[in-house]
């Protein structure tokens, strides 16, 4: 492998500009002035030197859904948002809920190798919610990681042995908290705007008793609970509660969530449904705030590609979910990096560090130093770009920021010391 020079980068935005010298996949020395000699120069002055970002939450549709997205192609979305690492969710057809599933997408990933994906193993047999998955294989290939994402795990009873087994499996399940008997044919947030537009409500309740229970149930078990989507002031306040009493809980808050409110409802257009639904601008409001403090611990995209027919149809009919990976990044420095919520410190720590441990990924979410995996990412901090569906990675094109201007830019992406996206193009491996 080459080496590489990165030319004039601040390290999470802090300090003199300076260069990073990157050999056999790691950082071989940080100072400036290097002498480039040989190695490959990036032109990056200016730029912010961040570790690469690890998203929990992805949808990649492979196997059961490749007109919509693929493993190869959400790769590529996610190396060009700045992503070195996403987990792949179990809810494809068929399920990821034995190691056959997630041997495949492991395979695929690593064939691909723009990044690192990590299947997420179902917690229950084809996500009914019935009888729990077969863990312990999955587990023994390698998933940390457990999901009936899409579905919440509501039988409490099920819910603690899933706990109880994952404590002995070194791993953490997360959960998709919906009540489901509160959510019955819910189209939209609970509330004045769903009301008048005569869409039936999901109310906050339905999200905030999971979690309040769930968090009872990690404390009885000692077990690890991840809470997925966290969308609403209450769970925020749940979730504080539970921290603060040493309970092993981590969140994940989505850039929709942050950015979006039920505002959008207004002009019916299904782009804006999503699971759990955009909420009110307050909610908005005491999430960022959540992340800012580490309440809520990370921010993970929920990317969920869907097909056009899916989306371009009554609202009823249409299909929840938007796409994340390309824009997770930009979204963060609108709602939390200009607001002065957080620095780049800030954004190291919600984009990469944070979900690299709970994920417990070893060499993700590393500190910017001689000796550690050049796994990466640059960020233009003073650029600007109008989102465009169609210009997106994915296949799908189902962006709720179509048309909108937003700030920051990522412009390299590097993984194990290799180039997987370099201004706005992915490098496949030679
Ligand atoms: N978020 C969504 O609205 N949809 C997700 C499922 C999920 O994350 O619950 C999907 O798979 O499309
Ligand atoms: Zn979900
Ligand atoms: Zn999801």
């Amino acid at each position: 492998m080459t080496a590489l020079v990165l030319r004039g980068v601040r390290p999470y935005g802090e300090g003199d500009p300076v260069d990073v010298r990157i050999e056999d996949g790691l950082v071989a020395a940080i100072e400036p002035g290097l002498d480039a000699g040989d190695a490959e120069v990036v032109e990056a002055h200016g730029q912010v030197l961040l570790p690469g970002f690890v998203d929990l939450h992805t949808h990649l549709r492979e196997p059961g859904r490749e007109d919509t997205e693929t493993i190869a192609t959400g790769s590529a979305a996610a190396a060009l948002g700045g992503y070195t690492a996403v987990f792949a969710m179990a809810n494809t057809d068929p399920v990821a809920d034995n190691a056959v599933v997630v041997e495949h997408v492991w395979r695929r990933g690593r064939e691909v190798g723009l990044v690192d994906v990590h299947p997420v193993g179902a917690v229950t047999v084809g996500l009914r919610g019935e009888k729990l998955a077969e863990l312990g294989t999955m587990a023994a290939a390698g998933v940390r990681v457990f999901s009936d994402d899409g579905h919440c795990v509501h039988d409490p009873l099920l819910m603690r042995r899933a706990l109880e087994y994952s404590t002995a499996l070194d791993a953490v399940v997360a959960q998709h908290a919906e009540e489901p008997r509160l959510t019955v044919g819910a189209q939209a947030h609970e509330g004045e705007r769903a009301a008048r537009l005569g869409l039936a409500g999901w109310p906050a309740v339905a999200e905030e008793s999971i979690v309040a229970r769930d968090c009872l149930l990690a404390r009885q078990t000692g077990a690890r609970l991840h809470v997925c989507h966290v969308s609403t002031a209450g769970t925020a306040e749940i979730l504080r509660w539970a921290k603060g009493q040493g309970i092993e809980v981590s969140a994940e808050v989505t850039p929709h969530h942050l950015l979006l409110d039920d505002d959008r409802l207004a002009g019916y257009d299904p782009v804006n449904k999503v699971n759990p639904p955009l909420r009110t601008a307050a909610d908005t409001k005491v999430l960022r705030d959540a992340l800012a403090e580490g309440v809520v611990d990370c921010v993970a995209t929920d990317h969920a590609p869907h097909a056009a027919q899916d989306k371009d149809c009554e609202w009823s009919a249409a299909r929840p979910g938007m796409l994340g990976l390309q824009t997770a990044l930009p979204v963060v420095v609108a709602t939390m990096v200009e607001p002065g919520l957080l620095d780049w410190r800030g954004v190291a720590r919600v984009l990469s560090e944070r979900p690299a441990e709970i994920a417990g990924l070893p060499g993700h979410g590393r500190p910017i130093a001689v000796g550690e995996p050049a796994t990466l990412t640059l960020v233009d901090p003073a650029a600007r770009w109008t989102v465009r569906g169609a210009e997106l990675a994915s296949i799908a094109a189902n962006t709720p920021y179509e048309g909108m201007e937003l700030p920051g830019r990522v412009v390299t992406t590097l993984l194990r010391g290799r180039i997987t996206a370099h201004e706005g193009m992915v490098r496949e491996r030679e």
